[in-house]
């Protein structure tokens, strides 16, 4: 729907989305611009795209406007998109309903930043890991039990990176959902634990460099947190457990046609362009409020966020990289 999703040419003039309101909304898409890089200033490249206000996105040049949810520019931190995009999604996981924020754009446009980040600037995956363990410090009336899963999805095979030996995994689908046969789920105890297990997990993905991107992610991943939680002591509500996931995820880097890609990079390059065709395709499908079935294609990245996105969309936000 679009007022749900704004996207698309922007009349001029129209409101900024107050964002208590675009906390409310099923589907929020934010935008953020990157700085250009040293290499890009080296080049004499220009910026061609600009933050216009908080929610319009602006080129001089092509004289074209788009509106979404939210609009950074290339000075806001990520831990300030993450109050303003991603927070309402994890508290909204926290009180069992199912949540997933994903970083889209093309290669080195700033998704592993956005979601991974660094020492200096952590990504939203750690911010939220931290916020979840806050949360369950302030909620002192409940139990909470935490699970979590890291796969990557690699030219369409899905590996576990929890478990080196948890290779090609089979995705099936019944009453409860999507499964991902035998992948391995933990439960962690501290934001410490947590955040190892991503790193140990880094260690065994696949990553590439491309002619953008010296560090180029070549597969997404998923970082499933199962977040149960019940009232401590004697209850007899069986309503009152609660259920829930809440799916990070780290698309890999889709390249335009016109980069020169061979061989293994060129196969990468087709199933990640293929498999984000379609994930466009699911976006733009969920946005339309009437659409109650969604056609899932054979993409397997689809495939795994469809228990997030169309049988139990509740709260879902994507931020876009330029
Ligand atoms: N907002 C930002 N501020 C400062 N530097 C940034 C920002 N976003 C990205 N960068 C830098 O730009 C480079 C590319 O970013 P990153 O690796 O996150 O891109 P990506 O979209 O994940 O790429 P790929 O799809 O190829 O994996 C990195 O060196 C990163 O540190």
């Amino acid at each position: 729907m679009a007022s749900r999703h704004r996207r698309g040419a922007f009349p001029a003039g129209a409101k900024a989305a107050p964002e208590a309101e675009a906390a409310k909304e099923s589907v929020a898409v934010a935008v953020r611009f990157r700085p250009l890089s040293p290499r890009e200033v080296r080049r004499g490249e220009k910026i061609a795209w600009y933050a216009d206000g908080e929610t319009v996105a602006r080129s001089e040049q092509s004289n074209l406007a788009y509106a979404y949810d939210r609009v950074f520019g290339p000075t806001t931190t990520t831990r300030h998109i993450y109050d303003a995009v991603a927070q309402y999604v994890v508290n909204g996981a926290m009180k069992g309903i199912n949540g997933t924020i994903f970083a889209y754009g093309v290669t080195s446009s700033g998704k592993t930043h956005t979601m991974h980040g660094d020492q200096i600037s952590p990504g939203v995956i750690p911010l939220a890991v931290k916020d979840i363990f806050n949360i369950i410090q302030e909620t002192p009336n409940r139990e909470f039990l935490l699970r979590v899963s890291y796969l990557e999805i690699y030219n369409e095979v899905v590996n576990d990176l929890l478990n080196p030996a948890g290779q090609n995994l089979r995705i099936r689908e019944d009453l409860q959902g999507t499964i991902v046969e035998g992948i391995k789920e933990e439960a962690v105890l501290s934001p410490v634990h947590a955040l190892s297990l991503i790193a140990a997990g880094e260690e065994l993905r696949h990553v590439g460099s491309t002619n953008f991107n010296l560090l180029s992610s070549r597969s997404h991943t998923i970082f499933t947190l199962t977040i149960e939680s019940s009232p401590r002591g004697q209850s007899n509500e069986a309503e009152a457990v609660t259920l829930s996931q809440l799916n990070l995820i780290d698309l890999a880097g889709s390249e335009s046609s016109r980069v020169e890609t061979a061989g293994v990079h060129q196969k990468e390059g087709s199933y990640i362009n293929k498999s984000l065709l379609t994930l466009g395709k699911v976006i733009s499908k969920l946005t339309d409020e009437k659409a109650t079935h969604i056609p899932f294609r054979d993409s397997k990245l689809t495939r795994l966020l469809k228990s997030s996105l169309s049988v139990n969309l509740h709260s879902y936000s994507s931020i876009k990289q330029f």
